[in-house]
C-alpha cells in the first residue's frame, strides 16, 4: 500500500546517494561504466556477470530493489569481477585489486553507519510480503 511505496522510495534515494558518492571517488573510475569489449576482449569469457556503477544506478530507478541485500548483491559483483579478472602478480591487476577491496570495504562502512537497521527490517518484509 501506499506506506509502502513510501519506504522504498526511501529505499531508492539511499541507494542513488550511495551509488553516486561511489561514482564521484576516483579511486573506482574504472567501475563507473559497463567494462569496454573493445578494451578487453576477453572480459566476457571470464566474467559472467558484468556489472557497473551506472547499471546499479539505472536498476534502482527501474526499481529492482526491495531490500539492501538486493541491491549490495548486484553491487558486490563490481569488485568480485575486478578481483576474478585481475588475479596476476602484475602491478596493473595489483592496482585495481586494492581499488575493488576499497570499493568493497567503502560500501559496507556506508551501509552500516548510514542505513538504519530497523529500515532494512521493514524493507526485508515488504519483500517477504510480495
Ligand atoms: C574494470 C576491470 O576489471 C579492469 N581490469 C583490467 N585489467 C587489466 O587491464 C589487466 C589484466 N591482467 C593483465 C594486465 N592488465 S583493465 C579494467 C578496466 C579499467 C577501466 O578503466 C575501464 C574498463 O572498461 C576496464
Amino acid at each position: 500500500e501506499e506506506q509502502e511505496e513510501d519506504v522504498l522510495r526511501e529505499l531508492r534515494l539511499f541507494l542513488r546517494n550511495l551509488t553516486e558518492r561511489l561514482m564521484l571517488d576516483r579511486r573506482f573510475k574504472a567501475f563507473v561504466k559497463p567494462v569496454d569489449i573493445e578494451e578487453v576482449p576477453d572480459y566476457l569469457m571470464v566474467i559472467q556477470k558484468p556489472m557497473d556503477l551506472s547499471t546499479l544506478l539505472s536498476n534502482i530507478d527501474e526499481h529492482k530493489y526491495v531490500t539492501i541485500k538486493e541491491f549490495m548483491s548486484d553491487a558486490d559483483l563490481i569488485w568480485q569481477n575486478a578481483l576474478e579478472y585481475n588475479p596476476d602478480s602484475d602491478p596493473a591487476d595489483r592496482h585495481i585489486r586494492h581499488r575493488a577491496c576499497a570499493l568493497k570495504d567503502t560500501m559496507r562502512v556506508i551501509v552500516r553507519d548510514e542505513l538504519d537497521k530497523d529500515f532494512q527490517r521493514v524493507c526485508e518484509e515488504i519483500r517477504e510480503s510480495r
